[in-house]
């Protein structure tokens, strides 16, 4: 009898290739509106601001996946597990994942986010486009919704904690502040309940009792410039609070919304931020990103496979 074969979709926010793109993954982005001429440039320069337009969340994923792959194949050698990838923003789209899955005739099918909170606006988008193409196709599809409170996720986080604390030499931990940081959305997501920001202060909670730092906040980053209010306060706002009225002089930042390296990290965080902490005197560290950190890989193995099994 042949194996069970069932197909993942991993799907994540997606990347330009090249500079050229940038223009059309900023339309997709805005639902089909072109950005303005200075908008692009904006985008594009931070794109170049960060290690001369290079695009790391595109290897990043790409790696992510395999290694995906690889972690559910080893740890369930009964069942064969085929990753497909799904970009939000860009190609291989959402769409053309759950096709491929059809077309090469996958008949059980899960799919997951490389981003561990849930928020309506954010996974809760992925899961609706997956799901409209996959019933169109007529194919059946289980979703991964969250897994920010999983042992491994979480210990991974604070692995990354606990090192870069080292950084600071010889400061006493009380006297580091350690920011906990995510994606803003508009606030508006608030009033819809939803469990993004309980989520994020959950998985913060988490890391900070497991690496036993008490002197830990949290704030939002990457907030988009437009008219209506997003969650605050942002990680710029809270550097100038705590430096002036409780003379912090020592952050580490923990990105616990973000699982790669990518624009939001390499630049929102190591270049915008660090350059108002220069500007303050504070001293600013971040923690690695997760990448394909073997801890993140099983935490995704693990949660895949629950749903697999309708545990
Ligand atoms: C919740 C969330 C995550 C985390 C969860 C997840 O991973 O899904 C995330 C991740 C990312 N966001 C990214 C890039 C961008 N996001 C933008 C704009 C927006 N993000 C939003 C939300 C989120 N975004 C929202 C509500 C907007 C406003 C427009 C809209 O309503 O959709 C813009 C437009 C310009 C700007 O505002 O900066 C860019 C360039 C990249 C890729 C970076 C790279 O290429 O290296 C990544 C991983
Ligand atoms: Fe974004």
């Amino acid at each position: 009898m042949s194996k069970q074969r069932i197909g993942v979709l991993v799907m994540s926010y997606g990347t330009p290739e090249s500079l050229d793109q940038v223009e059309a993954y900023y339309t997709h982005i805005r639902r089909g509106n072109p950005p303005s001429p200075e908008q692009l440039k904006e985008l594009t320069d931070r794109y170049e601001a960060i290690v001369g337009g290079f695009f790391p969340l595109r290897e990043n994923t790409n790696k992510q996946v395999k290694a995906l792959e690889e972690r559910l194949n080893a740890d369930h050698p009964q069942v064969e597990f085929v990753c497909y990838q799904g970009l939000k923003h860009a190609a291989p789209f959402i769409e053309d994942g759950v096709e491929q899955m059809a077309k090469d005739g996958i008949r059980q099918a899960v799919g997951i986010v490389l981003a561990p909170h849930y928020s309506v606006m954010s996974v809760g988008g992925y899961i609706k486009r997956a799901q409209e193409k996959a019933e169109e196709l007529g194919l059946s599809m289980q979703f991964v919704k969250s897994y920010h409170l999983h042992p491994k996720l979480i210990e991974a986080l604070s692995n990354r904690v606990t090192e870069t604390l080292q950084r600071f030499e010889d400061t006493p931990k009380a006297d580091i502040r350690v920011i906990f940081t995510a994606h803003s959305l508009p606030e508006k997501i608030v009033e819809m309940r939803d469990p993004y920001p309980e989520q994020l202060l959950a998985t913060s909670k988490a890391v900070a009792e497991q690496t036993g730092v008490d002197n830990w906040q949290f704030g939002w980053q990457s907030a988009g410039r437009t008219a209506s209010p997003w969650l605050g306060p942002d990680i710029l706002d809270v550097l100038h609070t705590i430096k002036n009225e409780e003379q912090v002089q020592n952050v580490l930042v923990c990105p616990v919304g973000f699982v790669s390296d990518h624009l939001e990290v390499l630049y929102d965080l190591d270049i915008e931020a660090q350059q108002t902490a220069k500007e303050l005197g504070i001293h600013l560290e971040r923690t690695p990103s997760l990448n394909t950190d073997p801890l993140y890989m099983e935490t995704l193995s693990d949660v895949i496979y629950q749903l697999c099994e309708g545990k």
